[in-house]
């Protein structure tokens, strides 16, 4: 690294690097507190840890957030610090008073996460003072703290859920950061979606102001895989082979009957991703419908013409649904939509009920008969323990995250980018929501595997479909969620998604 810049607008902390390489760093204590002292590593000494070699990260060690490169421009571009143990660290293990807390929905894998950083702290670092902050955010400041050894979390990694609780809304910044300083707490371990992690960023910033010395870690948590940079999120395998079961059911049912319709509806609320893989994964299905990807009933290159086909050609059919599909559509059969949560989520309208009700609708008015059932495994898929290459990936997560927090960083969030844990950044994840990308490879391997309907004319269609029912009814303007004339998106759909995201939205990493 040949020099340092911070840049004052962003505040983010980039540093240039040979060959065009750019470290976009993550915060540390130092920043606010220069005269920290450090102190040797205890891992040095640790009879598990001192035959690895190199078993400490060098200071200027960094992850490429991209790695496929030309021969032109190798090395370029944005890297991430490298997780993993220091040499020298800003906490003695008697100073250490350490808290973890779970927030947002429940997902495979949060228990493991939990013990593993109780016990990672413990065995590796002498850390002997770990609370547990209950039900999310407003635990801080509505509860009291439990104690947390690694007797208390020994099998926990058994369970799913979380042993400490969680919750959506509550998070009053001022007051979370009153309970930290109030409680002596100096290292904060935050397991927690994209909402979650803007929090993080919250609670850093406003321990920064204060110039207290607390080390905040975010740990990236979702079942929908939305983060935007880490490889994958934890738990997503878990609810993608438990998905499999549902597909499975589905497919003995529509197989077994006539004209039979299985139809599973699968979580992701913005995006598909536990679909589409579901969907790869099981082969069974004969069409997935994802949020990315806006689908139309009627017509040519329709939904119903292909469930009609499907069933004349092979008798039966697997449908798979993501929850937060075809919220557009539902918005204009409804002329209403969804609440929202208590952290502000946008609620959605059941998609797999109102497909159920349309495809028996058609079949009833064609005078056809199909025999549907529906598989709702919704939390089903999210409430599971966490299968063993999760239970890996969890820990790896809650060591990367002590590590950096020891080290003295803070206001990150760690995670593999190509495969290699990082300290990320907290505006990284939170700036942009990752979703299925459908210009890529992946969606195309689905779309050859179903060969459903690419619904690619769905502006087309929906216009038609408006210009008829505006010529039918009095004027009347539409409603501005509608957002299309010409092609031209004009207002964002229901569904909360750009129309098209998935077309530029993150890319892929995945070949
Ligand atoms: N911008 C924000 N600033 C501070 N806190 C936030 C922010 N957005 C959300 N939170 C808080 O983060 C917690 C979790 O948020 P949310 O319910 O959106 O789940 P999440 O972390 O995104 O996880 P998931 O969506 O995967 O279930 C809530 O307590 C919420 O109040
Ligand atoms: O019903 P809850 O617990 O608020 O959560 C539902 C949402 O949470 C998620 O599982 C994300 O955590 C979404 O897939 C889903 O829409
Ligand atoms: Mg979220």
């Amino acid at each position: 690294m040949d020099s340092a810049s911070s840049n004052p607008s962003s505040d983010v902390k980039l540093v240039n690097g040979a060959n065009g390489a750019v470290l976009e760093d993550v915060p540390h204590v130092t920043d606010w507190l220069p005269d920290l002292p450090t102190y040797a590593n205890p891992l040095k000494h640790n009879p598990a840890y001192v035959a690895v070699k190199q078993y400490f990260v060098d200071e200027d060690a960094m992850v490429a957030k991209d790695i496929v490169v030309t021969l032109k421009t190798p090395g370029e571009g944005i890297h991430f610090r490298r997780a993993g143990p220091r040499e020298q660290i800003y906490f003695k293990a008697d100073e250490v008073r350490a808290c973890i807390v779970t927030c947002g929905g429940l997902c495979p894998g949060l228990n493991t996460v939990i013990r593993e950083i109780v016990c990672g702290l413990w065995t590796q670092y002498g850390v002997r003072d770990i609370l547990g902050i209950e039900a999310g955010y407003k635990g801080f400041y509505s509860r009291n703290t439990r104690p947390l050894n690694p007797k208390v979390v020994n099998d926990i990694h058994k369970r799913g859920g979380t042993i400490l609780g969680t919750s959506r809304g509550g998070s009053d910044i001022n007051k979370i950061v009153s309970s930290i300083v109030d409680r002596g707490i100096n290292q904060v371990y935050i397991i927690g979606g994209d909402g979650t992690q803007k929090g993080v960023n919250a609670i850093y910033e406003e321990i920064r102001k204060r110039g207290v010395k607390v080390a905040v870690a975010g740990i990236p948590k979702t079942i929908d895989n939305d983060i935007a940079v880490i490889d994958k999120s934890f738990g997503f395998d878990s609810a993608v082979e438990e998905a499999q079961r549902a597909i499975d059911a589905a497919h003995t049912e529509a197989e077994s009957a006539e004209n039979g319709v299985g139809l599973v509806k699968l979580m992701g609320r913005y995006t598909g991703y536990i679909a589409m893989y579901a969907t790869l994964a099981s082969r069974d299905v004969d069409c997935c419908l994802i949020p990315e990807v806006p689908f139309y009933l009627e017509g040519k290159g329709g939904l119903y013409s292909f469930v009609e086909k499907r069933l004349r050609e092979n008798g039966h059919l697997v449908l798979v649904v993501a929850e937060g599909a075809g919220q557009e559509l539902m918005a204009q059969s409804f002329k209403e939509t969804g609440g929202l949560d208590a952290s502000g989520n946008k609620l959605l309208m059941d998609v797999g009920q109102w497909l159920c009700s349309k495809l028996k609708d058609h079949f009833t008015e064609k005078k056809e008969i199909i025999n549907l059932k529906y598989i709702d495994p919704t939390y089903m898929i999210r409430a599971i323990r966490s299968n063993a290459s999760d239970n890996v990936y969890c820990t790896l997560l809650a060591h990367s995250a002590i590590h950096g927090a020891m080290a003295g960083y803070t206001g990150f969030t760690v995670g593999p980018v190509n495969n290699r844990h990082a300290y990320i950044p907290i505006h990284r994840v939170t700036e942009k929501q990752r979703h299925v990308n459908i210009t890529d490879r992946m969606w195309a391997r689905l779309l050859s595997s179903t060969n459903q309907p690419d619904f690619l004319k769905y502006d087309k269609v929906m216009d038609a479909k408006r210009k008829k029912e505006a010529a039918s009814t009095p004027a009347e303007s539409p409603p501005a969620s509608i957002g299309t004339v010409g092609g031209e998106h004009t207002a964002t759909p229901e569904n909360g998604i750009p129309r098209g995201v998935g077309l530029s939205g993150v890319t892929e990493n995945l070949g």
